[in-house]
């Protein structure tokens, strides 16, 4: 149906009988949430008399108080709640983790199932790379896509780390504890990508006011000063199928080992050009030890149709899940990207990322992304 967006009618997601929050991450991407919020979402949503609440963030910490306070607790009490999220991939992997990590129960728990209301979240797209929404094909025209499309589970991962392992927060100064124990083993969810080597460290180095200034370029200008100081990653990488053996690469040093479960990391940047949006896959994209101007080469394919996965120097394959054995001594080089955040790895320690599947006992989808 066309004609101008104030006058199309109301989808379901946004009915009187859900509870509509707006959730403003300021300091996402070029901090443009609040005035996109006070411009163009707001007279869209007072034109149709909607009844909404809204929540600007203060902290790193807001969307996942939030979703502990509110949005779980409406989610087991029955309340249809639709979110509508202004913030890059950090918001969304906010609540993905904070949810699933409370909702999670043993296999062997038998007691009847709780209420549990999955949340429909529409993206507006205002981080940097913005993954999920250009995957999900909601990027281009985020008010189109909240009025005409149809909520579809969100599929997400597990990363688990051995004890020891630390979030880096603070721009890379402080260390927060995962576990409330450091002999434990600790784990994170994830919807977007997990990587070590080139892909995690730029991230980590880039996560800052300052890079985030330059917009898209701040993962360039990062890539191009690890490019010119290239480290191999020293650690035992492997993975499989379910099913299948443990396979390993032919090189015995990394420099990108990444696993994702969208096709696109930013609008042009397609690592993963056989994922099709929220279709559950994990793929793995890996290249060794290879000289800068090849990694160069390599990555230049990427953009924008994604040639890489046919070089022979880069595995390209279809995983359930992925394990690595770190063997390095400087912190640095023991970082790893969970959807943009920076996980430290203690020393020898390992970390294993696993699909989570759509369907039987282990399956977990906890919220709806609007597309
Ligand atoms: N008011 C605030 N005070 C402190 N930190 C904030 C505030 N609002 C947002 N943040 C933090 O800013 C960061 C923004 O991350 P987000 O993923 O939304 O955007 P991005 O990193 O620019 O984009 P993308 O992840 O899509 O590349 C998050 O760590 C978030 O918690």
């Amino acid at each position: 149906m066309g004609g101008p967006i104030e006058n199309q009618p109301l989808p379901a997601h946004l009915f009187p009988d859900r509870e509509i929050h707006v959730v403003i991450s300021i300091l996402s991407g070029h901090q443009k949430a609040q005035h996109y919020y006070d411009e163009t979402l707001k007279p869209l949503l007072d034109s149709h008399n909607l009844r909404y609440s809204t929540h600007t963030t203060n902290s790193e910490r807001t969307i996942v108080n939030l979703t502990r306070s509110l949005f779980v607790i409406n989610a087991t009490q029955g309340v249809k709640q639709t979110i509508i999220l202004l913030s890059g991939d950090g918001g969304i992997t906010d609540i993905v983790d904070t949810l699933t990590s409370i909702l999670n129960r043993r296999n062997d728990d038998s007691r009847p199932p709780s209420i549990f209301f999955k949340p429909t979240v529409v993206l507006i797209p205002m981080g940097t790379g913005n993954a999920l929404a250009w995957s999900s094909g909601v990027a281009r025209d985020p008010l189109e896509s909240m009025m005409k499309g149809t909520p579809r589970s969100l599929p997400s991962f597990q990363v688990q780390f051995s004890p020891g392992a630390r979030l880096v927060v603070n721009e890379g100064r402080n260390r927060e504890v995962l576990t409330d124990s450091d002999d434990k083993e600790s784990t994170v969810y994830g919807a977007v990508v997990f990587s070590w080597g080139l892909h995690a460290s730029l991230v980590a180095m880039s996560d800052n006011a300052e890079y985030r200034k330059h917009g898209l370029e701040r993962f360039k200008m990062a890539a191009s000063r690890l490019l010119t100081d290239l480290h191999y990653y020293r650690g035992k990488v492997q993975w499989r199928k379910v099913g299948e053996d443990w396979k390993s690469p032919p090189w015995s040093e990394q420099s990108y080992v990444l696993a994702t479960m969208v096709s696109n990391l930013e609008e042009h940047f397609k690592i993963s050009p056989a994922t099709k949006p929220l279709d559950g896959t994990l793929r793995l994209v890996s290249i060794g030890p290879e000289p800068a101007s090849e990694i160069t080469r390599l990555l230049g394919q990427v953009y924008p149709s994604g040639d890489h996965v046919s070089d022979p120097k880069v595995i390209y394959e279809e995983i359930d899940g992925l394990k690595i054995q770190f063997d390095e001594e400087d912190e640095r080089w023991r970082m790893v990207c969970i959807d943009g955040k920076i996980v430290t790895i203690a020393k020898n320690g390992w970390v294993e990322v696993t699909r989570i599947p759509g369907t039987g006992i282990d399956a977990r989808r906890v919220v709806e992304v609007v597309c």
